[in-house]
């Protein structure tokens, strides 16, 4: 049983385990789920069990050199096993929102990177469409209003409108890891991912963005009623 957002982010972290074997080659995301699983991984290789993985941020870097996890950058591991990270939303054929927490660019390439990818989240996190979360998308700062615009334009040829605001972080810019901004674009309901995904992708300036298509295997989601794996084809396992 889950009763809170804290346990439910736990339980679904600890279940996510199962899917480790030894040997593997791990991505590991970004987030304060992704940080349960990280510290969870720490206490089983504490233990014995020998993995490597491979950051999808700074933040998870300094977490997982300091719980004792073996790392490597995806130059030296460019194939990976299996990327286990959270999510903002959960949408129907396990498309994603990620990037809420600005991490967005390197959590899709190491992804992408990997042969599987479990998201870890509590049940909140599952909506039937996506884009109650604002859409983040990494931009570069340069021609940062002309790259706004440009977004405004490409959603509005889909029918979406809505804010699209630059991330602040106590009084400054947010920059990512990589030295880009974020625009959280707030279109409200986005019944095409794929195609708003095709229109940002051909914008000069949008370095990435936070729709993941095609890229979760499962999710393994926790609320009151226990933990449910849910995959690509929506089959549920309890
Ligand atoms: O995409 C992310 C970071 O870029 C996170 O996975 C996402 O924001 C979910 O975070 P949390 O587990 O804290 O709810």
């Amino acid at each position: 049983m889950a009763a809170n957002s804290d346990s439910a982010k736990r339980a679904a972290a600890a279940r996510a385990l199962d899917e480790v074997r030894p040997g593997m080659r791990l991505g590991l995301g970004t987030g304060s789920t992704a940080n349960i699983f990280v510290e969870l991984l720490g206490e089983r290789v504490r233990g014995g069990l020998a993995v490597r993985g491979v950051p999808t941020s700074e933040a998870t870097r300094a977490l997982a050199e300091r719980v004792g996890i073996a790392l490597a950058t995806l130059d030296q591991l460019p194939e990976l096993d299996l990327t286990v990270d959270g999510a903002d939303e959960i949408g129907p054929d396990l498309a994603l929102i990620k990037g809420g927490g600005g991490a967005l660019l390197r959590e899709k390439i190491v992804a992408a990177a990997s042969a599987a990818m479990v998201v870890i989240a509590d049940h909140t996190k599952v909506v039937s469409t996506l884009g109650r979360f604002p859409l983040p998308i990494e931009v570069v700062p340069f021609g940062l209003e002309a790259t706004r615009r440009a977004i405004i334009a490409a959603a509005t040829a889909l029918g979406l409108t809505g804010d699209v605001r630059l991330r602040m972080e106590n009084g400054h810019v947010f920059v990512t890891d990589g030295g880009h901004f974020i625009l959280d674009a707030g279109f409200g309901a986005i019944p095409d991912p794929l195609a708003l995904a095709q229109r940002l992708a051909g914008i000069p300036g949008v370095v990435e963005h936070g729709l993941f298509i095609g890229l979760a295997t499962k999710a393994i989601v926790a609320g009151d009623g226990g933990v449910q794996v849910l995959t690509r084809a929506a089959t549920t396992e309890s």
